[in-house]
């Protein structure tokens, strides 16, 4: 699935990640966080793209000048849960050990929702990613000191499959949004 989705052709990727946005962008209004009810100026957490992932950053651009707030992951160690810190088009990003781009100093905040990519997706919202299972060790360190999060899958149709054939530590995405839309898991 990361072969395929290396051997889209930039042009690809660009028309793909911007049809993905508009449904994204379309969902930043009040019924998309209907469910937080207190009024906060909610946090999306999201991922620098690489490897032709889905790009998102305008979108978060969007909802930065409605209000929001947006963060990146940092991986911390292998084997730790993720850590956020805040970014805005100022903030300086640094090459982790992964190479992926993240905010190398500031202070930690947790996001209200995680736009998180995925390599594949199955029919019940489970995600394969890079298999350090960094993704689903957050889930369960934010689900263990009570904060909640939205998480929808990031991804290409052709990303969709019938079963990732999920293990008991994957928790499943709520939803996932593509270039053709949303979908919601039960
Ligand atoms: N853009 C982006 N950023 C992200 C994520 C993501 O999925 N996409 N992650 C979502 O959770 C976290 C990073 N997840 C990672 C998980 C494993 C490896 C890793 O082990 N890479 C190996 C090669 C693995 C392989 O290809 O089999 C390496 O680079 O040596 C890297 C990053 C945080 N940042
Ligand atoms: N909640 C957890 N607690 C402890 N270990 C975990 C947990 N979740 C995952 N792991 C460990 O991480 C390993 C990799 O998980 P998995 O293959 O699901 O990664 P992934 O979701 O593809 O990775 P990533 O989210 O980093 O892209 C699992 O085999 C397991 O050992």
């Amino acid at each position: 699935m990361i072969a395929r989705r290396e051997a889209l052709a930039p042009t690809d990727v660009g028309q793909r990640s911007a049809a993905l946005r508009a449904h994204l962008t379309a969902r930043f209004s009040a019924d998309f966080f209907a469910f937080f009810p207190d009024g906060r100026a909610k946090t999306i957490g999201f991922c620098w793209p690489v490897q032709n992932e889905p790009d998102i950053r305008p979108a978060i651009r969007t909802w930065l000048a409605q209000g929001g707030h947006a963060c990146l992951p940092v991986v911390v160690a292998p084997g730790e849960p993720l850590a956020f810190r805040p970014w805005t088009p100022d903030t300086r990003l640094v090459p982790d050990r992964y190479g992926i781009p993240t905010p190398c100093e500031g202070e930690l905040v947790l996001p209200d929702v995680l736009l998180i990519p995925v390599n594949a997706v199955d029919g019940a919202g489970f995600r394969l990613g890079y298999g350090g299972g960094f993704f689903d060790r957050t889930l369960a360190r934010l689900a263990a000191i009570g904060h909640p999060v939205v998480t929808l899958g990031v991804g290409f149709d052709f990303q969709r499959v019938d079963t990732i054939h999920p293990e008991p530590h994957d928790a499943p995405l709520m939803g996932l949004v593509t270039e053709s839309g949303f979908v919601e898991f039960d």
